[in-house]
């Protein structure tokens, strides 16, 4: 079993929203790596981060994630730190990736100041986004099947999009 398609990309650039639009337009159902982390931990993500550590979740979010990807056949949704682990970046090497992008400005609107997002909490939001996107850029690309920027379209025509790479896949 194999996923549709893997959502991927930083924080704020639509996994979540677009995942779901994308799952309906296909017909199959649609899974959150995030929300199977929270499950199976027992509590949110902030509560992972602050008590256990990034090193911890991430080491969750790996096993999640390899779960997922043998179990889901609709739409999953990665985390958005997912790509930096080199055993989830293989195995998506044999799966439809499709990277949605975001740049610092939209993606820094979009997350604005939640706290469900432990990363982007700090004092310069800014800059942390910009930092993350520098590291992640490349991982993303390596990985993806597709690149969809998400700066100056709403979710539906983001769908639109995605469908129609795909299917000139
Ligand atoms: N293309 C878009 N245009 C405008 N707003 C958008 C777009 N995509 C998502 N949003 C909005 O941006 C916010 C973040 O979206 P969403 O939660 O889907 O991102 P995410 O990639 O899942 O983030 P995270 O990595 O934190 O899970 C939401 O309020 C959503 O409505
Ligand atoms: O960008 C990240 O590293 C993260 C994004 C979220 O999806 C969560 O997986 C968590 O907050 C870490
Ligand atoms: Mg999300």
């Amino acid at each position: 079993m194999s996923p549709r398609a893997v959502v991927i990309g930083p924080p704020g650039a639509g996994k979540t929203t677009v995942g779901e639009l994308l799952a309906e337009r296909l017909g199959v159902s649609f899974r959150d790596v995030d929300a199977d982390i929270v499950e199976l931990a027992g509590k949110s993500i902030s509560d992972i981060f602050t008590q256990d550590g990034e090193p911890e979740f991430r080491r969750i979010e790996a096993e999640a994630v390899a779960h997922a990807l043998d179990e889901h056949d609709g739409v999953l949704a990665l985390g958005g730190g997912a790509v930096l682990a080199d055993a989830t970046r293989k195995l998506l090497a044999e799966h439809t990736v499709v990277f949605l992008n975001v740049g610092m400005a939209e993606g820094v609107r979009r997350t604005g100041l939640s706290t469900a997002r432990p990363l982007l909490a700090g004092v310069n939001p800014r800059s942390t986004f910009k930092a993350l996107l520098d590291a992640r850029l490349p991982l993303y690309r390596e990985v993806a099947t597709v690149e969809i920027d998400t700066d100056k379209q709403e979710p539906p025509g983001l769908v639109d999009e995605i469908v129609a790479a795909l299917e000139g896949n």
